[in-house]
């Protein structure tokens, strides 16, 4: 048996995407979260274990931030790891010197197309803006790198306008073209209409990069790799600007049910998740998929019944899978086999008369807000008669 459950639905649908990467940006755009800051042996951490994960590419930073931000993407760009490593480049030249000086495998040059940017942010028309992106994907190309080009706020930018980029980007040279759905606006459907429409107009690979305004972000990323996007952008726990970034956890574990992609080792994701959880402080909610507490938690009496004898009715996947572990909590909602399995556990053998009065003591417990520690049920235990 397999120890996930797989969407078996897909069968009729059949939208797989067969030919995917994923490149992190929890480096550069998870760093952006407001108030975090990685240290450059805290970035390293997070880049090898990236590596050993399998993910194809990493985003290690924005090097004209300042020069140790320079440093450490060039420190990462030589760690030899498996993953292409990039960084981030405004439409300045100046910001391509800085990518070559760090020896990336290629540099994500980006310019926003929407009317609200080029006019409250470059005070330019789209042509000006235009020709300076242009101007500067061919002075990197001159230079050898791997571009990618991305239209920032692409999303909320006339479909025609962000064609006619994209298809002069192509003309220019661009390796990867990227839709950056930064304010998270896109739907599912909308997602997968708009990647479908460029990949009728473009052959080169198309990267989507969706922010979580609205709580979209994976979903929006999964349409779109059914649509054909080739590269799908991620950050570890889901961290980005504002409502953070598509997460990578959740996109992972989302390929392998949906679409049984199993060539990532997802069995290191919770200690990753960890990591970056203490390195930025920002703490991962209980009920976040895949990584939260409560992921594998179970109080339920009748879920905890069914778990002892299968975990897979009430577990999509395995905890192990994702290196967690489950939990079974005692308190108000506890059954007397749940409550049974417990003591089991902790060596107790109960008649059934003690294990009434003891389940009576539990909820009682657990409606006045009190956890039920395994050190107050061994004092329930040694009251009972
Ligand atoms: C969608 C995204 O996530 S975009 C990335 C956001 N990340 C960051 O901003 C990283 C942190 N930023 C910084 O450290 C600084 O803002 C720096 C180093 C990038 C730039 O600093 P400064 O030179 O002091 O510029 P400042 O931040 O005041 O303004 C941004 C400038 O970049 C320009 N700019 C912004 N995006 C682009 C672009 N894609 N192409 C060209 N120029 C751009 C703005 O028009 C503005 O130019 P101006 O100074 O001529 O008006
Ligand atoms: O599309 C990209 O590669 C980056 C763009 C970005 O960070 C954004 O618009 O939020």
């Amino acid at each position: 048996m397999s120890n996930y459950s797989k969407n078996s639905l897909m069968q009729f649908i059949n939208p797989k995407p067969d030919d995917i990467e994923i490149c992190d940006v929890t480096l550069r755009d998870g760093e952006q979260t407001p108030g975090v800051v990685f240290s450059r042996e805290e970035k390293i951490v997070i880049a090898e274990k990236l590596d050993s994960i399998g993910i194809e590419a990493i985003e290690a930073g924005f090097p004209v931030v300042s020069e140790e931000e320079e440093a450490t993407v060039r420190e990462i760009a030589h760690l030899g790891l498996d993953a292409r490593i990039c960084c981030l480049a405004r439409s300045v030249a100046k910001d391509i010197d800085v990518a070559l000086r760090c020896d990336v495998d290629f540099v994500s040059i980006f310019i926003a197309t929407s009317d609200l940017h080029l006019k409250y942010k470059y005070h330019k028309t789209f042509e000006e803006a235009k020709s300076c992106a242009l101007d500067v994907l061919d002075y990197a190309k001159d230079h050898g790198l791997t571009v990618r080009f991305a239209a920032e706020d692409a999303t909320r930018t006339d479909i025609n306008i962000l064609k006619s980029i994209f298809k002069s980007a192509e003309e220019h040279g661009a390796d990867y073209v990227s839709i950056a759905d930064t304010v998270g606006i896109l739907s599912p459907r909308t997602a997968f209409y708009l990647v479908s429409e460029i990949k009728k107009t473009i052959r080169t690979k198309v990267c989507i990069h969706c922010h979580n305004d609205l709580g979209m972000a994976v979903a929006n990323t999964i349409s779109g790799a059914e649509a054909g996007a080739f590269q799908l952008h991620t950050t570890i726990n889901g961290i980005g600007e504002r409502c953070g970034n598509a997460s990578l956890e959740e996109l992972l574990v989302s390929l392998r049910v949906q679409y049984g992609i199993e060539r990532y080792d997802i069995s290191q994701i919770v200690e990753l998740s960890g990591l970056v959880e203490q390195y930025s402080g920002i703490p991962v909610p209980r009920i976040k998929p895949i990584v939260g507490a409560n992921a594998f938690s179970h109080e339920s009496g009748i879920h905890v019944a069914a778990v002892l004898e299968e975990p897979m009715t009430y577990e999509l996947f395995a905890p192990e899978m994702v290196g967690a572990k489950r939990e079974i909590i005692v308190g108000k909602h506890t059954g007397s086999k749940a409550l049974k399995g417990v003591v089991q556990k902790m060596g107790y053998d109960l008649t059934n008369e003690q294990m009434c009065v003891l389940l009576d003591k539990v909820k009682k417990c657990g409606e006045a807000k009190r956890k039920v520690t395994c050190d107050r049920l061994s004092e329930f235990i040694s009251e009972l008669e």
